[in-house]
């Protein structure tokens, strides 16, 4: 992108869109790849060696694949928390017990969502997470997240905030969505590192 760096800072819509056509352009099979390869490298994180609970996400159509890892987590014990959106694009959360407690629900016209089908445990049950695991679009070189511009993530951000919880904020991206700059607004918080296929990176 450096090309670009004489020209005024595109705007978060034109960034999300360049990145999602990116993802679209990914085949089945660039998806799955990625998916075992950034859950061996999240493997690899102490934070989520150590974690009892962690809130994280499933993945769906291109974005980076998350299943494997949430497997993973589940099979050792963790407790893994997954998000329901709510009509104002807060989230409630709920606990994964396997792929059997997942619901496809379509929210809109979007893209149906895989959300927890059983007990709704309400959206400050974030705060008990030591890792949360949130999507993304791209994070720059501070560490600042571009999401999918709904807000969902600056609300668990501040509410993790608000009761002083310091969980380790990780976020999964294909390697071209690590970039040097992203515009940020006061609201956007940074994350403390990302994973992709090629590896681990965080951010001071
Ligand atoms: N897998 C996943 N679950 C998630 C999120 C996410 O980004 N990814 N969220 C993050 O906040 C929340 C739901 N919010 C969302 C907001 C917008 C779109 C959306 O615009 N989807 C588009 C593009 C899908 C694609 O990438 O192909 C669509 O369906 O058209 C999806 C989820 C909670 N659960
Ligand atoms: N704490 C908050 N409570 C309610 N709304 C918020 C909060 N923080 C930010 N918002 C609003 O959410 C909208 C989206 O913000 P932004 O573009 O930063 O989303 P994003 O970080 O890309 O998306 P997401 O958080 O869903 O991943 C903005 O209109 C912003 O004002």
């Amino acid at each position: 992108m450096s090309h670009l760096e004489d020209e005024p800072e595109p705007d978060k819509r034109t960034l999300r869109r360049g990145f999602l056509a990116a993802r679209n352009a990914l085949t089945t099979d660039d998806v799955r790849t990625a998916a075992l390869a950034l859950a061996e490298r999240a493997g690899e994180l102490p934070e989520l060696a150590h974690a009892r609970t962690v809130a994280a996400y499933v993945s769906v159509g291109g974005e980076p694949g998350t299943l494997t890892l949430l497997d993973a987590l589940h099979a050792r014990g963790v407790r893994v928390l997954l998000p329901a959106l709510l009509p104002d694009n807060d989230l409630d959360w709920g606990a994964y017990a396997g792929e059997g407690s997942l619901a496809p629900v379509r929210h809109g016209g979007r893209t149906a969502l895989l959300e927890p089908a059983g007990e709704r445990l309400g959206p400050d049950a974030v705060t008990d997470a030591d890792v949360v695991l949130l999507p993304g679009l791209a994070v720059d070189a501070g560490g600042m997240r571009l999401g999918r511009g709904g807000g969902s993530y600056d609300r668990v951000l501040a509410r993790l905030a608000a009761v002083g919880a310091r969980p380790s904020l990780v976020v999964l991206l294909y390697d071209g969505e690590v970039v040097d700059r992203l515009p940020a607004e006061a609201h956007d918080r940074p994350v403390h590192a990302v994973v992709t296929p090629s590896g681990v990176r965080r951010f001071a």
